[in-house]
């Protein structure tokens, strides 16, 4: 979705970047700081202050970019029918059908998700899986109310909180849309566990000590991803939806990722361009091809496998009729040239007819 920022930038987007341009030239241009390209500071900005302007204008970009999926929202349509039961953990949709912006992303397929499975969703760019994820987000398709869902899909906005309150406060913030697993939940939340569990998420991802207590908003955009899945991590909601989310991790976090992810209890879909990833976390792999939503079981290498082998069956079956047809064909008509007849090639002598009409019909006379 950030693509609609890469392509089209808005004006107040474009007069942000040059007032951001002549501020970085007053300042002689010193440029802002950069956790990607900056591994002295480890993501966090300078310590003798955050840089507001930028802060600024990130908040702006996040608003922006929060209208404008509220607009691509408004052109979003989705039908489909819940077939497994109200009460049941697993969803399973059917007559699952998306048009976005006009055009059908998905048509008459099934979605079916159950409980402790790891689904990798694939599908070549631009068929509609992020669209998907979105619907799925907004329970556009009938998914029972005590399923809850948390979307990963950008970074924790800037903020005065430390990376650990981020991550650990996240649950008030959603409690009163979770119902499900609530006592398991509370039992997990133990107050005196909360931080702890928080520190040691924030800890796999990369955040040390010091870290974690550092404010978001001195984060790079990287960093603030990586606290915005630690929080997806943390609480852990019966459906998790994550869109590419080692796209900012190192291979330690990845590694770390892919370990936690594994031991995930609920129900996972992630998109990722990763197989390693695919492989190391996926129980299913979903494909979206020909606005259909194909189910594999098993993780990337089992689906690629599990593909070629129903190719070469197909091609197999394919020469086999093509076989039976030829085999079938027994009789062989064949026309020698004749040649050019001389004429005349019909003649017809003495010739003559009677009009008759419908009802003296029978009566019609040639004669000759
Ligand atoms: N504002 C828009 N107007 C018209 N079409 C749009 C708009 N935004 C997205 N689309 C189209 O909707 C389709 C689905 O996009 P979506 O981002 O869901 O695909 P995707 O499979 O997640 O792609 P990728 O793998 O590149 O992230 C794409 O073909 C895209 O071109």
């Amino acid at each position: 979705m950030l693509y609609l920022f890469g392509k089209m930038p808005s004006d107040s987007k474009k007069k942000r970047e040059q007032k951001k341009k002549e501020a970085a030239k007053n300042r002689g241009n010193k440029k802002p700081q950069n956790a990607e390209t900056n591994g002295a500071t480890n993501g966090v900005s300078e310590e003798n202050g955050v840089d507001d302007d930028r802060c600024n204008d990130v908040v702006t970009d996040i608003k922006e970019e929060i209208e404008a999926l509220d607009i691509a929202d408004k052109h979003r349509s989705v039908t489909g029918v819940l077939v497994s039961h109200p009460d049941s953990r697993d969803v399973h949709i059917n007559n699952l059908a998306i048009t976005f912006h006009g055009a059908v992303l998905l048509q008459d397929t099934k979605l079916e998700l159950n409980v402790g499975r790891r689904y990798g969703l694939i599908g070549l760019n631009g068929c509609g899986k992020s669209t998907l994820l979105r619907a799925l987000e907004l329970k556009e398709v009938p998914i029972p109310d005590h399923v809850d869902i948390y979307h990963l899909r950008r970074e924790m906005p800037p903020s005065d909180k430390t990376a650990l309150q981020a991550v650990f406060e996240v649950d008030q913030e959603q409690s009163h849309e979770r119902l499900l697993d609530i006592y398991e939940h509370l039992d997990e939340m133990d107050a005196d566990k909360a931080e702890m569990k928080a520190s040691f998420i924030l800890h796999g991802l990369g955040f040390t000590k010091e870290m974690q207590q550092t404010k978001v908003k001195n984060f790079s955009g990287g960093w603030r991803m990586r606290i915005a899945l630690a929080r997806a991590l943390y609480i852990k909601p019966s459906l998790l939806l994550l869109d590419e989310p080692t796209n900012h991790l190192d291979l330690n976090a990845c590694v770390w990722l892919e370990q936690e992810l594994k031991e995930y209890k609920r129900i996972l879909v992630v998109i990722s361009h990763s197989q390693d990833f695919l492989n190391g976390v996926c129980t299913n792999i979903i494909h979206f091809h020909l606005q259909r939503l194909k189910l594999y079981g098993g993780n990337y290498d089992a689906y690629v496998q599990t593909r070629m082998e129903l190719e070469e069956n197909q091609m197999k079956r394919y020469k086999w009729e093509q076989d039976q047809i030829s085999h079938m064909k027994t009789l062989t008509f064949y026309f020698p040239s004749c040649g050019t007849l001389p004429p005349p090639v019909i003649m017809v002598q003495h010739v003559s007819y009677k009009y008759a009409d419908d009802k003296n019909y029978n009566k019609y006379i040639f004669k000759t």
